[in-house]
């Protein structure tokens, strides 16, 4: 199996705090990845270097073999990365179905001027998107809310919009981040379908950040897990979970 993700090295300082030290991990094409560790531990931090938010001080980023080592976020979304947000990041104001057209608009184009005029090449993109929107929300069992307002979705139904504006930009490797915070139990059981179903039907490469152990131990089958910034263990979920110093450093708090 090839790696879809490659990480090495990877190090970041804020002020003389080092966020993140020599962070390495390699998620192969169509793995399930949890990243756990303590609050503060780098997991977020992670995710901005792996984004382009962030520059690396030291080490190298490779996504199906592309180098995207101190690319901007732009580049390295249409290089294949795409992230949702520990605290949802939804347009609000628009329709559930914009809301996933304004992933769509990274890969299909008109012109400025040929969607300013109404010109035919903007209709025909236009209703290739609603209906590629629309074969997406039904996936996630969005389609009959398509013109509600994002905001007046339940809370697991926006997670699950934020998922599906995410794999609107076309990614292969999706990064999740606590998808389960905030949710009730009934929501976090929901979720864990769609992600899993989400990495069966599309083939996605997914690395998600979570504190709910029992989604982690449900749905992952790799686990790194992040002490101070540094790798503490990496390996087969139940063997990560059951390791003393994992215990000792973060279950057993
Ligand atoms: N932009 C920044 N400037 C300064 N310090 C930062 C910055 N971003 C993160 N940090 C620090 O880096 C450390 C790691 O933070 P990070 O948010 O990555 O942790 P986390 O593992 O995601 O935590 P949580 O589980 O609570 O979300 C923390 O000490 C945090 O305060």
């Amino acid at each position: 199996m090839s790696d879809m993700l490659n990480v090495k090295g990877l190090s970041i300082s804020f002020g003389g705090l080092k966020a993140v030290n020599n962070f390495a991990i390699n998620i192969e094409k169509g793995q399930l990845y949890g990243l756990i560790g303590p609050n503060g531990a780098g997991k977020t931090t992670i995710f901005n270097l792996l984004t382009g938010v962030y520059k690396p001080d030291t080490g190298t980023i490779l996504l199906d073999g592309q180098n995207l080592t101190g690319k901007s976020t732009t580049d390295i979304n249409k290089a294949g990365i795409a992230r949702t947000f520990q605290n949802i990041r939804l347009f609000k104001d628009l329709s559930v179905l914009d809301n996933v057209k304004a992933g769509l608009h990274n890969h299909h184009t008109y012109s400025t001027l040929e969607g300013i005029l109404r010109l035919p090449r903007y209709y025909k993109v236009e209703k290739e998107m609603d209906e590629e929107a629309m074969e997406l929300l039904k996936v996630f069992g969005l389609d009959g809310e398509c013109d509600f307002k994002a905001s007046n979705l339940p809370y697991g139904k926006q997670r699950k919009l934020e998922i599906a504006r995410a794999l609107a930009t076309e990614p292969k490797l999706l990064l999740l981040d606590e998808p389960a915070a905030g949710m009730n139990p009934n929501e976090t059981a929901e979720l864990m379908e769609t992600i899993r179903f989400v990495r069966d039907h599309f083939g996605m490469t997914i690395l998600l950040i979570e504190h709910d152990m029992k989604l982690v131990s449900g749905i992952c089958e790799r686990l790194t897990v992040l002490n101070f910034g540094q790798v503490l263990c990496t390996g087969p979920t139940q063997e990560v979970l059951s390791n003393p110093e994992v215990i000792k450093a973060y279950l057993g708090e």
